[in-house]
């Protein structure tokens, strides 16, 4: 194949970016983030991507997050991806020709969201471009259509993309997944992101998956991936509505979807790595509705 294949196994981090209360980057803690990281058995980020609000913080800061998780996990973690997607072709190859040349192992993008391309020839123009910046490094497709509008069919993309993006290395799912795994699993890094259901795509083959709750359920998921590696799915599939429910929990006290607000303010109480607020829009969670949270959590027995 023409494809740059990553080989990136097992649980893939979406961390967070730690911030002060004045909404400044506090980078300082990330030595910390990957020895915890580590101690739960997860060795792979995904930097700069939703859960890391790489879309809310500016390019400066999105270049500052890259080199620092690079330095921290050095030694330490296996797969450092760094996420660079905006909805210019210039920030964006900016963002992708930085972070590879800061040491990055696998580059990965969203489409443009704004004015979003409407086939796969004009995605599949937008990625070569990006591609074009950074040698050999293996360049990943971040598919999440429900943010960025661009549902496009992935298995068709790989197609392409085979013919034309010599280091294309992968896509990281949050859709359709089982045609893409039965016929490219073996050659490209097909990382899905729906931690409530990834139990359901390692049956299908996956290897490989990007989540916020690895944060901290790293141990927990683990336990999934490597049930589901053993093709022991009964096991699986009970600790995967583990998984499920608390997720549900989380959700339920949202409009739409895990807000990383919420998500950061459980990753502190759980972890005690201070992560901060979120950026606007977002903000911070009120302590009461953290606290209405933690105690529906308590029901559950999530501690
Ligand atoms: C939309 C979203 O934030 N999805 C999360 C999931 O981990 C998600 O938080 C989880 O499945 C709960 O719904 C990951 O896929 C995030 C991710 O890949 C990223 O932060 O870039």
């Amino acid at each position: 194949t023409s494809m740059k294949n990553p080989n990136v196994k097992g649980l893939i981090a979406a961390p967070f970016t730690p911030m002060k209360e004045n909404g400044d980057l506090n980078l300082s803690v990330l030595n910390d983030y990957v020895d915890l990281l580590v101690k739960q058995g997860v060795y792979n980020v995904y930097v700069n991507g939703t859960t890391g609000e790489g879309l809310s913080i500016n390019k400066e800061e999105r270049k500052l997050a890259a080199e620092k998780w690079i330095q921290a996990g050095k030694g330490k973690l296996r797969c450092i991806i760094v996420q660079v997607g905006t909805c210019n072709l210039s920030d964006t190859k900016d963002l992708a020709k930085h972070a590879a040349s800061a040491g990055a192992d696998v580059i990965a993008t969203l489409p443009p969201f704004f004015f979003v391309p409407k086939t796969l020839d004009v995605l599949v123009d937008y990625l070569a471009e990006v591609a074009n910046q950074i040698a050999d490094v293996p360049l990943m497709y971040y598919h999440i259509p429900e943010m960025t509008g661009v549902n496009l069919d992935m298995e068709k993309l790989i197609q392409m993309a085979e013919k034309r993006i010599p280091n294309f290395g992968g896509i990281k799912f949050s859709s359709e997944f089982g045609r893409c795994c039965a016929k490219y699993g073996d050659q490209l890094a097909l990382c899905y992101g729906k931690d409530e259901q990834v139990a359901a795509a390692y049956m299908l083959g996956c290897k490989a998956a990007v989540g916020s709750t690895y944060n901290y359920c790293g141990i927990l998921n683990n336990k999934i991936y490597n049930a589901c590696m053993n093709g022991d799915y009964n096991a699986a599939g009970k600790l995967q509505n583990k998984v499920a429910q608390f997720i549900g929990v989380l959700i339920d006290h949202e409009m739409a979807g895990l807000d990383v607000a919420v998500n950061k303010a459980l990753m502190t109480k759980v972890t005690g790595l201070e992560m901060g607020p979120a950026r606007l829009p977002l903000g911070a969670v009120s302590k009461k509705s953290m606290e209405i949270i933690i105690e529906d959590l308590k029901k559950i027995d999530f501690f």
